[in-house]
């Protein structure tokens, strides 16, 4: 342990502190820790893409969290995993590289009042990290292709390396129902139906450790980590200014640490939605109430710590098929497992090298919407819920999400201990609006499975089942089939210095705190239009080009 001060501590080596870690030690002149409650990424399953279904719910890699009963769900309690490794969420997720809509951004200046996050400078910061299949060879890029995405960076977005019939069929279906295809999710409107580009390389996934922390950070005589290590809260001292960050009280496989910041440094929190609210309110830093519930001292009054929380919820219609193979049956034998083993070994690809959802559209859950409000992740595969063995027989899933929820929801601690989870309530479905949208979605889903291109297959729905037609069956069903896409965000949200619920600025900074930070997914005003990951990192982007000044 280091007997020094530190320019920078991160807390959190997951999607963002990553990549945070990496730019801010570029610099030799600072001293960077890097901090991480997980161990190292060094099980095989994080590596080899399939490995996602043996790294959720596994405390090796998952905090394995759990929602509290979901009055919108029908009173069910959902699994809500979040990485508990290096590259946090990066090591354990789907991989699918998504930056939303430009809209997203343009909403988050409005809401901040500050143009630094609108579209076409987020942009900028989205392409500094990324390292785009397409542009390996610029020549065959499709005209403009450049302007939109970046080759010099980190961040590999690769082509996924299978196609499933009847994956195909449903993009046709898609294109019957009105979808047009597209070639590119990421150019500013997601609009259209295709495969899913995804952050894998050579047919193996591609966390934020492996882009940003190896090799570079670990040369770095300035750079330094810990891991299985959990900060429990913040080192608050009282200047004249008021509170002031200091340091961090860690748990270490050691004992208890308590590294501190030099002076005009500063404490980044990228511990996610769940982690930087919990980290907060252990240290003073939330809502009153709650705080002094648990018998806290207040230190700053911050009612939107741990409010506002946002997240995807995907409805998972079932369909049966006949005539086309599924991962159900291909999966189901030793042989039909051996072959699947053989294909990955041989050419780092076949299902082995899946990402969980392959096939992906962006629509509109009806015409009068400006922009595309529903997503679909399509999987040549079905189950009752992960970690649930696959189906007998033959069938896809088609699951839709609305992607601008209106239901808030909450992560609070229950305790004053670091090791207690705190309790997490998305109350999804809670407004009349979000159940709209999902009986909506639910009968688009039934219009594009009814196209022609899917007949041969004979798709036949499992989930939720014909007999149940009406707009209130549908949002009373979608309770039963739906679950998270594990897209957290809003618990630590950025907004306007007269916005008694923000809790960052728009630089991030925590309001009434010097020397504090987050950098997260937890600061998104609102969620985006999309996956979440390549967001996060954006965020974290922008946060090191402030800091590097
Ligand atoms: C199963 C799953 C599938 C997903 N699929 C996709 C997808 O396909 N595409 C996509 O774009 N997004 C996907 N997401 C969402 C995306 O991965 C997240 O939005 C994003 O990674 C969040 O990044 P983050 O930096 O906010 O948090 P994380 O990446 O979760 O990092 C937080 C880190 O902080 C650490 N930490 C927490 N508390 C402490 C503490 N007290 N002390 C020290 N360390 C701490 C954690 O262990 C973790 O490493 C998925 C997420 C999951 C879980």
């Amino acid at each position: 342990m280091s007997k020094e001060g530190f320019d920078y501590i991160i807390v959190g080596a997951g999607t963002a502190g990553c990549l945070l870690a990496n730019r801010l030690s570029a610099d030799p002149g600072k001293r960077v820790l890097l901090i991480e409650a997980g161990g190292k990424d060094d099980y095989h399953w994080v590596h080899i893409p399939v490995g996602y279904l043996h790294c959720i719910g596994n405390p090796r890699t998952d905090w394995c969290f759990q929602t509290e009963a979901e009055p919108g769900l029908n009173g069910r309690r959902l699994r809500y995993p979040r990485g508990k490794v290096l590259g946090g969420s990066s090591s354990i997720n789907g991989m699918i590289y998504m930056r939303g809509q430009s809209r997203d951004y343009d909403n988050w200046a409005q809401a901040t009042g500050d143009d630094t996050w609108r579209w076409e400078r987020v942009l900028r910061a989205f392409r500094r990290h990324e390292h785009h299949w397409r542009l390996d060879d610029p020549k065959t890029a499709p005209a403009g292709f450049a302007e939109m995405h970046g080759h010099k960076g980190e961040w590999r977005v690769e082509q996924q390396r299978l196609r499933w019939p009847i994956l195909d069929a449903f993009a046709a279906a898609c294109s019957q129902a009105g979808i047009p295809a597209t070639s590119d999710f990421n150019a500013g409107t997601n609009e259209g139906v295709g495969y899913f580009e995804v952050n894998q390389k050579k047919g193996l996934r591609w966390n934020t450790a492996k882009a940003f922390l190896r090799p570079t950070c670990f040369g770095r005589p300035n750079f330094e980590m810990w891991t299985g290590a959990q900060v429990r809260k913040l080192r608050l001292m009282h200047d004249d200014a008021g509170p002031r960050c200091a340091g961090v009280e860690v748990l270490t496989p050691h004992g208890v640490e308590q590294p501190w910041l030099n002076a005009g440094g500063e404490v980044i929190l990228c511990a996610g939605s769940v982690g930087s609210p919990q980290i907060l309110q252990l240290s003073g830093l939330g809502p009153a109430p709650l705080l002094q519930g648990l018998g806290i001292k207040v230190t700053q009054e911050l009612p939107g710590v741990g409010a506002n929380l946002q997240d995807h919820l995907q409805i998972r219609a079932v369909y049966k098929v006949r005539g086309a193979r599924t991962l159900n049956t291909r999966a189901a034998s030793l042989v039909g497992k051996a072959l699947i083993g053989l294909e990955y070994a041989l050419r780092r690809s076949g299902p082995m090298s899946m990402a969980p959802s392959q096939l992906g559209a962006f629509t509109r859950s009806s015409p009068d919407r400006l922009w595309p409000d529903l997503e679909y992740h399509v999987q040549p595969l079905s189950l009752d819920a992960f970690g649930e063995p696959l189906h007998g027989f033959d069938a896809f899933t088609a699951s839709v999400c609305n992607l601008n929820p209106t239901s808030r929801g909450t992560v609070h601690i229950t305790s004053p201990d670091a090791a207690v989870a705190p309790a997490i309530q998305p109350r999804y479905l809670s407004t009349d609006e979000d159940r709209r949208v999902a009986a909506e979605s639910l009968k688009l889903t039934r219009r594009i499975v009814a196209q022609p291109a899917l007949a041969a297959f004979q798709p036949e729905e499992y989930k939720p089942g014909p007999q149940f037609q009406t707009d209130e069956e549908l949002a009373r069903l979608a309770g039963d089939i739906g679950t998270t896409i594990f897209h957290p965000v809003g618990t630590c949200r950025m907004g306007r210095k007269d916005d008694p619920g923000a809790v960052v600025d728009s630089r991030l900074r925590v309001r009434g705190v010097t020397g504090l930070r987050v950098a997260d997914a937890s600061v998104m005003p609102t969620i985006t239009s999309g996956n979440t990951a390549s967001p996060t990192l954006m965020i974290a982007e922008k946060l090191a080009g402030w800091l590097a000044g």
